[in-house]
């Protein structure tokens, strides 16, 4: 059983620091950057690989900072994802997070995880989040990459159409919610 709750964040409106700049850090910002292509990230980290780097000046609402970690770093920020190779320091990072009530990620090590990082397959307005609970991040890939092939494009045009039905219905909640209702019904009807 997963007891995960899954919430979907305006990462664009809110301030994440990342702390680590190696391959691990590479992983992370390139799924939130390409799920929220103007999310608010700091980094911070006495070093960057070029992939790093590459994928970073890119994104104009990354910020880099070469530095060692300091809590400092924590003042304004929302969301904090330590992927650094110092175990010491991630779990250093994590404790003085949780001081401060910060959600925490640190890359990799569930333990010390408020919230992990999900299998994300976007299509238009459609996201769906896919977690394994931490059990296998490589089915999560899969079914991630299984679900992009397999949705169609057309989704989109199908929620925007119903967007612009629910916009031109007159009446109480009640009528729109039945209304709303009625039109999506096949979409759960068995076939016969
Ligand atoms: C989904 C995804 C999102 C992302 O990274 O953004 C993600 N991991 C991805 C890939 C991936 N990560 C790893 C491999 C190599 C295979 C392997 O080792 O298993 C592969 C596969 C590959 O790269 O092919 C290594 C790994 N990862 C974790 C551990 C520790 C452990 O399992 O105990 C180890 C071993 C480290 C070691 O050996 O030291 C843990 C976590 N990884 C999570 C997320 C969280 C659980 C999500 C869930 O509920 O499923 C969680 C718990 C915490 C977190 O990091 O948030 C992304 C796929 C994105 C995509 O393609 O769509
Ligand atoms: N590379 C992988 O695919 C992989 C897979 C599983 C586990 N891991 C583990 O994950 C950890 C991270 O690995 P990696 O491959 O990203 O390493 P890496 O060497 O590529 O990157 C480590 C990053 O952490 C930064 N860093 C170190 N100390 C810091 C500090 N005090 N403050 C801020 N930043 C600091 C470094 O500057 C560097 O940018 C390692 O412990 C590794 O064993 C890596």
């Amino acid at each position: 059983m997963n007891h995960l709750y899954p919430i979907f964040l305006k990462v664009h409106e809110l301030n994440t620091l990342l702390v680590g700049g190696g391959f691990v850090a590479t992983e992370k910002l390139e799924f939130l950057l390409k799920s929220s292509p103007h999310a608010q990230v700091t980094v911070v980290s006495p070093m960057f690989r070029p992939e790093f780097l590459e994928l970073a000046e890119k994104a104009e609402t990354v910020t880099l900072i070469t530095d060692v970690y300091h809590e400092k770093y924590l003042g304004g920020k929302h969301i904090v994802i330590a992927a650094t190779d110092d175990k010491p320091v991630n779990r250093q990072i994590r404790d003085e997070a949780k001081e401060r009530f910060l959600l925490v990620n640190v890359a990799d090590t569930p333990d010390l995880c408020d919230f992990y990082l999900g299998g994300i397959v976007t299509k238009g307005n459609l996201k769906i989040a896919i977690s394994t609970n931490g059990k296998s991040p490589t089915a999560a890939k899969r079914l991630r990459q299984l679900l992009e092939e397999v949705l169609p494009e057309e989704l989109d045009d199908l929620l925007n159409n119903l967007n612009a039905y629910r916009d031109t219905l007159k009446g109480d909640f009640d009528y729109k919610v039945k209304a709303m209702n009625e039109i999506t019904e096949g979409f759960v009807k068995k076939r016969a």
